[in-house]
């Protein structure tokens, strides 16, 4: 039978909500490029006993994030909605992850799946346009791969059209009804047969 994927997809509100961020290597790097790329104003809490250069750096061009030079303690999690774990030590990652459960805390072990709470996705960006993709954690190559090609295959002006179609959406007068029979009227282009990519997009640039 067909493998489903049930994680259930949603998007965060992160710059309202307080990250703790427990080591700072290389994964940690990525971790924290994650937060910064989408949702740069989020308070992140760094907690690490070593912090490498290229984390320096990156920390240093966000003033929301706060390194803290130090061991582990579970105190941390108290003062924090999200926990992200990326340290180098199993043993230490497994208590971790039983001292956020304990409080009730979301989070995410790099590198151990089977512990983590939610995953990280791949994400294409185009203005307003955000995409989130997920292989059930079968594949993050696939994943890094398809946001490759999405970001490739869609269009800059998506973002105008979105922006246009905003303001078409705040405009429109009547009913609720009236007003989704009218938007999905000037977007029907976009799902119809036989038009090009490029002729579909062509109809929304000036919207
Ligand atoms: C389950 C998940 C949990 C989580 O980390 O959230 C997870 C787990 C693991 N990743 C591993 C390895 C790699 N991860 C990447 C890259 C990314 N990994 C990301 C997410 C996720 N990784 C979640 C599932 C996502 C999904 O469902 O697809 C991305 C999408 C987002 C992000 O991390 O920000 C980001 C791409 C960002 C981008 O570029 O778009 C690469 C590729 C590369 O770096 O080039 C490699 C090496 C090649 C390979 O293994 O594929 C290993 C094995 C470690 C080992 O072998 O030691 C595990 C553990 C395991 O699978 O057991
Ligand atoms: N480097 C990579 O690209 C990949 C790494 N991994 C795995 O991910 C995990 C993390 O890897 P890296 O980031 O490369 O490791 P790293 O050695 O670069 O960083 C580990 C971080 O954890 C911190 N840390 C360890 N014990 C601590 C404690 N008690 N209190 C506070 N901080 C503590 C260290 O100070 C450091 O900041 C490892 O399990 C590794 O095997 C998996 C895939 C790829």
């Amino acid at each position: 039978m067909k493998e489903t994927n049930n994680l259930f997809p949603v998007f965060l509100k992160l710059e309202d909500l307080r990250v703790l961020l427990i080591g700072a290597g290389n994964v940690g790097v990525e971790k924290l490029n994650a937060i910064v790329n989408n949702a740069p104003a989020t308070q992140v809490l760094v907690i690490a006993k070593e912090i490498n250069d290229e984390f320096h750096e990156l920390a240093a061009l966000h003033p929301n994030v706060h390194i803290r030079q130090t061991e582990y303690n579970a105190e941390y999690l108290n003062d924090c909605d999200i926990v992200i774990a990326a340290v180098n030590d199993i043993a230490l990652s497994t208590t971790i992850r039983n001292d956020a459960k304990v409080r009730g805390k979301l989070i995410n072990v790099a590198d151990k799946p089977y512990l983590c709470d939610f995953y990280l996705g791949s994400i294409v960006t185009k203005g307003n346009l955000k995409l989130a993709i997920s292989t059930n954690g079968k594949s993050p190559t696939m994943s890094k791969r398809l946001r490759e090609v999405f970001n490739e295959l869609l269009p800059d002006e998506l973002d105008d059209i979105i922006n246009n179609l905003q303001v078409v959406r705040n405009s429109l007068q009547g009913d609720f009804k009236n007003k989704v029979d009218e938007l999905n009227k000037i977007t029907q282009k976009l799902v119809e047969k036989p038009l090009s990519e490029a002729e579909k997009y062509e109809q929304y640039w000036f919207l």
